[in-house]
């Protein structure tokens, strides 16, 4: 088959007729137009062009023969045809490139925060306004990490610490550390890799990895980028459709992913201010509905409208009917729902508010965990379930103080994704070794050699509960003209 010309394309450039270039191929979306869950403004945007750049940090580079008819597939486009956008100047992009090239080495980042400072000033603006943002005022997002400093440690001395142990097991899998890659969405945005990167030095570390199911990277890029006995976990969001939610499901389980995260604090994505505000798409239709919803909600609302908000403690049966891999649900924000996970057969919760991503004034994970391991012990059903738990975990005492409250172990999103962004694989296995290293040193100073050591009397939670200080209210603070002298106020 000859290949196409970009004029032959460049002619189908509207809903009547809608043919875009992917990949050096061409494709006739024109039918797909109201399906497409991002809505149709955004693909009507690229009509008639290459819209490639657009296409790869949001899609699995299957996407497209997964869910659009072969006949669609137009074939082969002659790229030297095919106009380029003249990219005019960019003075914005220029000046982040200069930062790029003058970022610390590798070498000065000395804990999390070290590669969130580089991220912020070094990735595209699209990007870190999606891995950063968090819901309305991000006051969720920020007492994530200010609840691990209202626990104080009352370590032990003159104990052998020679020789200390941070391996434990999770969900019956071995592995190096309390700590896993939790699941986030849309790594290409981070790096043209995306989530293999995290895979690849999970494996290094022998760090468990969560696998989104809103990943760039197809789920069988990051399942064959596994290596030797790595574990892998899926995390689903589930689909409306059933049909497609059992074939993920199934497949996972298939392809030797050891256990099933099932977010539940997500029927409808958050109001994630910074991402909307970086555009991410033009307003468009929600197909789902079809209805007008405005797509510039950001990436969040534009790759989410597939999420199914009925799902229900009723549905946990017929998961547990379609796979034997462990079920845990993750987002889980008070004890009640632990003891019904308990109730229902489920192996393990994750409390989460989803990095803040949520419900704004949703607690923090630390002190859901604090309020919920002494009721399951005076149940009797702390060894029933195991507890994860995640959100604001930026240094190993954060670990240390939730495996002492009960946690079996502890998600970390972000960190991971910004030392990706500004380091590609090099950062996040730096991250991950600065992590051990502190473990270590840490549980020596604690006066532990194993993890099984840890316990509750290593800790003091008694200004846990007590939100003295609620974390800065950002934006009311920079906005809200406070009347600062007496002469000021009107009379
Ligand atoms: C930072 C981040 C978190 C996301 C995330 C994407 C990003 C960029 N996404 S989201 O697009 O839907 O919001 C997911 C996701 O796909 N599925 C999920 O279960 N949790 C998602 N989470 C939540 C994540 O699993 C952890 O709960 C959260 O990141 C823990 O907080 P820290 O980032 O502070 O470690």
């Amino acid at each position: 088959m000859a290949a196409l010309k970009g004029s032959e394309i460049a002619e189908h450039n509207d809903a009547k007729s809608c043919w875009v270039i992917v990949h050096g191929k061409a494709y006739d979306v024109t039918e797909f137009l109201p399906e497409h869950p991002g809505g149709q403004k955004i693909i009507l945007k690229y009509a008639g062009k290459d819209c490639t750049e657009e296409f790869e940090p949001i899609h699995p580079p299957d996407t497209l023969d997964k869910f659009l008819d072969k006949s669609k597939h137009l074939g082969p486009v002659d790229m030297g045809t095919v106009e380029q956008e003249v990219k005019e100047e960019d003075p914005e992009e220029a000046e982040r490139l200069e930062r790029v090239a003058q970022k610390p080495l590798l070498s000065q980042c000395y804990n999390l925060h070290d590669f969130e400072a580089v991220a912020r000033r070094t990735m595209k603006k699209t990007a870190w306004g999606y891995y950063s943002s968090a819901a309305d005022d991000e006051i969720t997002m920020r007492e994530n990490h200010n609840a691990y400093q209202r626990i104080w440690f009352r370590p032990r001395v003159l104990v052998d610490v020679e020789n200390v142990d941070i391996s434990t097991t999770m969900l019956g899998s071995k592995s190096s550390v309390p700590f896993y890659v939790t699941a986030t969405a849309l790594g290409k945005l981070g790096d043209p890799e995306g989530e293999v990167v995290l895979t690849r030095a999970a494996h290094k570390h022998g760090v468990i990895q969560m696998i989104p199911t809103l990943a760039s990277c197809s789920f069988d890029e990051i399942c064959d980028a596994r290596q030797g006995e790595q574990i892998q976990w899926l995390q689903l969001y589930v689909n409306k459709d059933r049909k497609i939610t059992q074939r993920i499901v199934q497949y996972a389980e298939e392809r030797g992913c050891k256990a099933l995260f099932i977010t539940v604090d997500a029927p409808q994505l958050g109001r994630r201010e910074k991402d909307m505000r970086s555009k991410f798409t033009d307003p468009g239709t929600n197909v789902q509905e079809g209805q007008e919803t405005d797509n510039s909600q950001g990436a969040a609302r534009a790759i989410s409208s597939f999420i199914d908000p009925s799902l229900s403690w009723k549905d946990i049966p017929w998961f547990q009917s379609i796979t034997k891999m462990p079920i845990i649900i993750k987002g889980v924000q008070r004890v009640e729902d632990v003891i019904k996970a308990v109730e229902a057969g489920c192996q393990g919760v994750v409390l989460s508010n989803h990095g803040g991503r949520q419900l704004e004034f949703a607690r923090s994970g630390i002190e859901i965990l604090a309020e919920t391991m002494p009721v399951l012990r005076e149940l009797g059903l702390q060894d029933k379930i195991e507890i994860y738990i995640d959100g604001g975990v930026r240094r190993a005492t954060d670990v240390l103080k939730a495996i002492c409250l009960g946690a079996k172990g502890v998600g970390i999103g972000r960190p991971f994704l910004y030392a990706m962004s500004a380091y590609g694989q090099p950062g996040v296995e730096r991250a991950m070794q600065l992590l051990k290293d502190e473990m270590e040193m840490n549980m020596r100073l604690l006066g532990c050699n194993k993890i099984e050591e840890l316990n509750s009397s290593l800790l003091d939670t008694r200004a846990l509960f007590t939100h003295t200080s609620t974390p800065p209210d950002q934006l009311f603070g920079s906005v809200y003209e406070p009347l600062a002298t007496p002469a000021q106020r009107p009379k």
